[in-house]
This record gives C-alpha cells, structure tokens and sequence, in this order.
C-alpha cells in the first residue's frame, strides 16, 4: 500500500514557505507514515506594489491559494489568520480545521542606524501601508513621514538596507520565521501597539467535506488559539473592518480568562476608541461581538468609513 500524500499550497514568500515548513514537522510528529507535498502559488497581492487599500481587499492574499484548494489540486492552505478577509465568511465549501499555537503578536519597529521611535529625528521616513501602525504611530509621533511600503518581509528589509526608508515596522512572529529577528530595534508591547485581529496565528484550511484532512490535521490545533482566534474575527466581522480599516483587536488568556482588547483609530491617529471585555460567562464569539458594539456605540462605524473613502 502506498503511504498517504497531504499537499499543502502555499504563497511562495520566504515567509510563507517557513509556515509550510512548521506544518510539515508538526505532522512528522503526529502522522509518521504521510508524505507532505508543497504547491506554491503567486497571488495578486504578492505581485502588488501600490497600496494595500488601492489593491482592494484582503482576500489578493488568499484568493489564488483558495482557488487551487476549491479545484482540488491541494489539500490544504496555510495561511496567516491576519491576512484573512474579515468581513466576510471563508470561501463556500471551505473551513478552518485548526491554528496553530500562536506566535509572537508583536509589531516591532526596525532601523539599519539602530535607533527606537522615541529617537527617530523628526521628518524621519517610516514605512508601513498599515493603516493600523500608522494611525498607532502617528499619535505619538505625528512629526514622522509615513510612507507606503509594500513587498514581503525579505524584499522590505532590503529596502531599508538601501536607505530607501529610514524605518519600518514589521510584526515579530513575520521576522521570526525568516530568521531576520536580529533587525529588530524595538519591540512594542501590546499595550504600547495593540496588535491587529489575528496576530501571530497561522490557520490551516481544508475544504469542509475533507474528513481525511480534518483528521489529520485535528492533532495540530491548539485549543488556547482556537478561542482567541474566535474572539478576534467575531469581533472584526461584526466592525465590517476592511484592509483599510485602522482596527486592532487582541485577545489573550489572563488567568484562564479571556480578555479581549479593541481600538477603532481615525487614520491620523488623533482619535481612537478602545474597549476590553473579559468573557465571563460569554462564549469567545459572543465577547467578541460584545467589544465590537461597545465600539460601535463610540461611533466606530463613522470613523471606519471616513478610513475607507479616504484615498
Ligand atoms: N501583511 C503581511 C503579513 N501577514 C502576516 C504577517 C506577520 C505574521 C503574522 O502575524 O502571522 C505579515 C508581515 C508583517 O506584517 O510584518
């Protein structure tokens, strides 16, 4: 008998393919006999230099992968929970058979000359086309030049060894699995940058009728995630956010309890509308729907659509 074949499909980033990699040697440890084939894919989003809100929306990450899952060509995608669109449901026939235990959340700020936000001069050029970072950003440092910087993690840190910006933010857990963690000049506490929904979180799709994949990939799950993943996305599908929403959204487990966390930011940074909820006696979903009416009691919808039809 032949030994049983996964095929994992996955963006074709250095990034992307580190994820794969976690993947394969989790399932070495927990299905011995299978044998893991990788699909690599482009997607719009990669091939994308402009902006991130011009680009249209999350899903140029994921769409292209999901397409080869949806036509059978793969059995799974790996994807970070951060780039899955929000506002709306997973593509039809497809669900999440797990997340892995979460990485680091942090986002972290990384300058070839070595220096922290608070000594960047005034006028210094940061690059981010987060409109979360640069709202979070620019209230403490509305004197800093934001400007747009695309292209993935690898291709952002040669462009700030050629000076082409004096810094950047990044998240963490990204710098972590290409091994580039020695960049990183300062690290922002979630208090200090609350991160965005999803942070850290790789998520493993299948399509919803795959009992053999669901199988296999059940061991991989981690439950802690699992309820922090759930709390973050009820929370961000019930903003309506978009790619070019300013929203973050982090929940994590203080003494057994989960406590959610989450700020609407108007792009300048000048307002910003923060709630935190512990569950209680809530489901994860429900704390999530919870932080986000208590923002949208705020005026967080006025201020996610000025976001959004500001060019
Ligand atoms: N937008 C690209 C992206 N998607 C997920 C991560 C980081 C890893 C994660 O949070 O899972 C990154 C890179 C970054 O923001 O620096």
């Amino acid at each position: 008998m032949s030994s049983p074949v996964l095929r994992i499909v996955t963006r074709s980033s250095p990034m992307a393919r580190a994820q794969v990699e976690r993947v394969r040697s989790l399932l070495a440890q927990t299905s011995p006999d299978l044998e893991v084939e990788v699909v690599p894919v482009t997607t719009t989003a990669d091939r994308w230099t402009g902006s991130l809100s011009a680009l249209g929306g999350k899903e140029n990450f994921v769409r292209e992968v999901d397409a080869v899952l949806a036509a059978g060509a793969a059995d799974v995608a790996v994807h970070c929970l951060k780039d899955m669109p929000g506002e709306k449901p997973l593509p039809p026939g497809m669900t999440i058979a797990g997340y892995l235990v979460r990485d680091d959340v942090r986002d972290c700020l990384v300058s070839p000359a070595g220096l922290q936000l608070a000594e960047l001069p005034a006028g210094a050029r940061v690059g981010t086309s987060s409109v979360r970072r640069r709202a979070q950003l620019a209230a403490v440092r509305p004197d800093l030049d934001f400007v747009l910087f695309r292209g993935n993690a690898n291709k952002r840190l040669e462009k700030l060894a050629g000076g082409e910006v004096d810094a950047a933010i990044l998240a963490v857990s990204g710098l972590d699995r290409i091994g580039r963690s020695d960049a990183i000049t300062e690290i922002f506490e979630p208090e200090v940058m609350l991160p965005p929904v999803g942070a850290g979180i790789l998520a493993l799709q299948c399509r919803a009728d795959d009992d053999a994949t669901l199988d296999i990939l059940a061991p991989l799950n981690d439950p802690t995630t699992w309820r922090e993943a759930a709390a973050e996305r009820m929370f961000l599908h019930v903003l309506q956010g978009h790619c070019n929403s300013p929203i973050a959204g982090y929940a994590a487990h203080v003494d057994d309890e989960l406590v959610l966390s989450g700020a609407v930011y108007s792009l300048d940074g000048k307002t910003a509308l923060t709630a935190a909820e512990d569950s209680g006696a809530f489901t994860p979903a429900d704390l999530g729907m919870s932080v986000a009416l208590a923002l949208v009691k705020q005026g967080a919808r006025d201020i996610i659509s000025a976001a959004a039809s500001t060019p």
